[in-house]
């Protein structure tokens, strides 16, 4: 996969350079090519930024750097078309079932806003040459969208073959389509089997794993319960047992 992500702040992505998607981008799992919006400025102070047309506080970034900068990024037609990603507070909520779907393509292109946002014109001339989509990480607001894309680059990477070692942890993940759909994870314990008191759930020494598994979505089911009303409303009653009701 390819990943471009334009930013006036490329250093807030030095975390890609480490650990899992470090390792991935050393081994051409994933290639993530960063910009720095500026590059698309002339004016000797590298302005990015206007006040809002129709009045209010704060800046708008202006259209023509972004413009000039994606029309540079995906002239690389060989890649093939990529989808525009835009991190906002305004966004459709990005969703474990977003990042499954958006680890199946193969370019991605993040766009991080700052100040009140982007002129809205940037997202409607981009969209006449590829998708677009605005996602929100969570209700609430950043300074700007680089810490968004890294939380949405770091949910789709870790998807993607050959990043994680152990493909078996994502089935299990809270959210994973399949078993875990709309349900969280319960708790999870290692050694020592007694911690200042504290005893592991006997259960899960026992080497039942029928049981041992049954034990695990009650608590899970009564996790998202506790944490997630909203969830348990959107589970499909058909995905639940006679065991999950009683739970
Ligand atoms: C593109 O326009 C803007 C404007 C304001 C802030 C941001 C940064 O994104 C967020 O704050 C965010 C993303 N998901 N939840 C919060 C982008």
């Amino acid at each position: 996969m390819r990943i471009d992500i334009i930013t006036i702040f490329p250093d807030y992505f030095t975390p890609l350079d480490l650990s899992l998607i470090g390792k991935a981008r050393r081994s051409g799992l994933i290639d993530v090519r960063l910009h720095d919006l500026r590059r698309w400025t002339y004016d000797r102070h590298h302005t990015v930024d206007d006040t809002p047309y129709g009045g209010g506080p704060g800046m708008v970034m202006k259209p023509e750097p972004w413009g000039e900068a994606l029309d540079e990024i995906t002239a690389d037609a060989d890649a093939g078309t990529p989808r525009l990603i835009l991190p906002t507070p305004s966004g459709l909520p990005f969703t474990q079932q977003d990042a499954v779907r958006l680890a199946k393509e193969p370019w991605l292109i993040f766009a991080c806003g700052r100040y009140e946002g982007i002129d809205a014109r940037v997202a409607v001339d981009a969209a006449q040459r590829m998708p677009v989509e605005e996602l929100s990480i969570g209700d609430y607001v950043l300074n700007g969208g680089e810490v968004a894309t890294l939380v949405i680059v770091e949910a789709i990477s870790r998807l993607l073959p050959g990043v994680l070692g152990n493909v078996e942890s994502i089935t299990q993940d809270s959210f994973a389509p399949g078993t875990m759909d709309n349900l969280v994870e319960g708790p999870v314990y290692t050694k020592p089997p007694v911690w200042r008191g504290h005893e592991v759930p006997p259960i899960l020494l026992s080497g039942h794993h029928a049981a041992i598994d049954r034990w695990r979505r009650d608590e899970a089911l009564r996790k998202t319960a506790r944490n997630r009303p909203d969830l348990i409303r959107r589970l499909d009653p058909e995905s639940l047992d006679k065991r999950d009701r009683e739970v």
